[in-house]
């Protein structure tokens, strides 16, 4: 029998465009060589330009299908992406401080829908109190890393990186990566921060576009990684680096952002693909394979 790979449980939600979300975690695990356990914790409409809506599953129900699995499976690491609700959160919150000794990776998704009744506030704080405290490791963009700094808005939009960082893990967290995407500097910064300061920095060539599930990416390999029992600073290594491998062969199925190929080691080579005939359709030549 085959050995059983290390083992993620992940709460996360669907999104349709299989971009991000819950199909970005298992992409990017089973490519790691991790089994993924999917707990879904809402439904979104989305297209690869944005989110138009989405429905939280019962908190219950979300509670009930982690559970149970538990039993059954012993599990090596939780990534946690999408949670819906704070009921979700919550529930979540609760089984990571059942079980303390499974490393939690949690990566914070925010403003995911209009009209709603979660406001990203709500979320900021319930973050805050209830789930970075049992969060081995939080990964977010700077942005989120801000916000979930200081809830006062005055402080936020000039709060200096490192001190964000410094607040969340007086929260409770073990390490912080920030992913520094959204700044304006020539390289893309990703650093991790422990209390005692900065663990590590790396600089990364800036692509050109934006990649949908490119965070989920980021903070999945990073659970992966950790799952196959590699250090922290070895893991944000492979993470990186399997991200923007993940990234630099994007694809654009629609008609807004790029998604990563987190299975770009299974593909072919372009030059290498085989154009074994050319057949004439009407005036236009096209390549069959
Ligand atoms: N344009 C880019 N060039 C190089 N690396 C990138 C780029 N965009 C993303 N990355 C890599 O992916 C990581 C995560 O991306 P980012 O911070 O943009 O996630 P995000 O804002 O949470 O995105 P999403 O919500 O789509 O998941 C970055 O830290 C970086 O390593
Ligand atoms: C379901 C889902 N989770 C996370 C994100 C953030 O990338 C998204 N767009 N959709």
């Amino acid at each position: 029998m085959t050995p059983t790979p290390p083992t993620v449980l992940v709460f996360a939600a669907n999104d349709p465009s299989g971009g991000a979300g819950l199909m970005a975690d298992i992409l990017t695990l089973a490519s790691l060589g991790c089994h993924a356990l999917p707990i879904v914790t809402a439904m979104t409409v989305q297209d690869t330009a944005g989110v138009q809506s989405f429905q939280a599953v019962d908190s219950e129900f979300v509670d009930e299908q982690a559970r149970f699995i538990l039993e059954d499976i012993k599990i090596d690491a939780i990534k946690v992406g999408m949670v819906g609700s704070v009921e979700n959160l919550a529930v979540i919150a609760e089984i990571a401080s059942d079980y303390p000794d499974i490393p939690l990776i949690l990566e914070p998704v925010f403003s995911m829908g209009r009209g709603e009744e979660l406001s990203d506030e709500d979320l900021y704080s319930a973050m805050r109190e209830l789930l970075l405290p049992h969060s081995f490791l939080v990964t977010c963009n700077s942005d989120d890393a801000r916000k979930l700094g200081t809830d006062d808005p005055d402080e936020q939009e000039d709060l200096p990186l490192d001190a964000a960082a410094q607040r969340m893990l007086q929260c409770g967290c073990e390490y912080v990566l920030i992913a520094g995407t959204h700044e304006k500097t020539p390289k893309v910064v990703n650093t991790l921060y422990s209390a005692m300061g900065r663990v590590r920095s790396d600089k990364w060539e800036r692509l050109p576009g934006s990649f949908h599930g490119a965070g989920a990416t980021l903070a999945s390999a990073m659970a992966g990684a950790l799952a196959n029992g590699a250090d922290i600073a070895t893991a944000m290594q492979e993470a990186q680096e399997y991200t923007f491998q993940a990234i630099s062969n994007a694809y654009r199925p629609g008609m807004g952002q790029m998604i990563p190929d987190r299975m770009f080691w299974a593909r072919p080579p372009a030059e290498e693909v085989p154009v074994s005939e050319i057949e004439i359709d009407g005036d236009e030549p096209k390549s069959v394979q």
